[in-house]
């Protein structure tokens, strides 16, 4: 594993993923996506998300009109498709842990997808890391502290960059603003995919 660059607690692993991986880890995304189809999830409040989600895990996260929470199928009433091997291993090598995530989050960002400043707050306990994982384009990951309004520093996340947000990290803004359409080859369509792995109960 490459070396660790650590801004405001965000810990970024450069190249963490060589090509053939990554190439690997998105056929495992496709069958994933075969199996629980992408969907463009709207807010509470209505509003649609401009990335497309889906899930592999015991979970998958879900935003609807009744809010945002984890949930054993997916919108059409099927489990949940297992997360593969490849993506285990990476959270293994990354944080060391023995415990598996129980989501495995994918997003997709067309042309001009974006997603705003949050913290990943879903979760039962923070303790656990979230891992993330960028494939394809690339996003511009804004990150800030623990409190809405804060200041914010900004890293363009190319293909095969790991984010772990642990720690002081763990509730911290972030968000994208903007991808990079067609900046990698990686989907032959454009787009970003973002992964992001998470313990979900404890
Ligand atoms: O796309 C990214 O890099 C971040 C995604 C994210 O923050 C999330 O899914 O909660
Ligand atoms: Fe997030």
């Amino acid at each position: 594993m490459n070396d660790r660059l650590i801004i405001r607690g965000f810990e970024v692993v450069k190249e963490a993923l060589e090509p053939a991986a990554q190439a690997a880890m998105v056929a495992d995304l496709r069958d994933i996506a075969r199996a629980a189809p992408m969907r463009s999830p709207v807010t509470r409040w209505g509003k649609p998300m401009s990335v497309k989600m889906t899930s592999a895990g015991r979970v998958g996260w879900i935003s609807d009109r009744r809010g945002y929470r984890y949930e054993p199928t997916h919108p059409d009433g099927t489990a949940w498709p297992a997360i593969p091997h490849s993506i285990l291993t990476l959270w293994r090598d990354v944080t060391g842990l023995e415990r598996e995530p129980d989501c495995c989050l994918i997003n997709y960002y067309g042309e001009g997808a974006r997603m705003g400043l949050h913290q990943d707050k879903d979760e039962g306990d923070f303790d656990w890391p979230v891992v993330s994982v960028s494939l394809g384009d690339d996003g511009l990951f804004r990150m800030g502290g623990v409190e809405r309004g804060g200041s914010t520093e900004s890293l363009w996340l190319q293909s095969g960059d790991v984010v772990v947000m642990g720690g002081a990290a763990r509730l911290a803004y972030h968000g994208v603003d903007k991808i990079r359409f067609r900046s990698s080859r990686l989907l032959p369509d454009g787009g970003r995919i973002n992964i992001t792995l998470r313990v979900v109960e404890s």
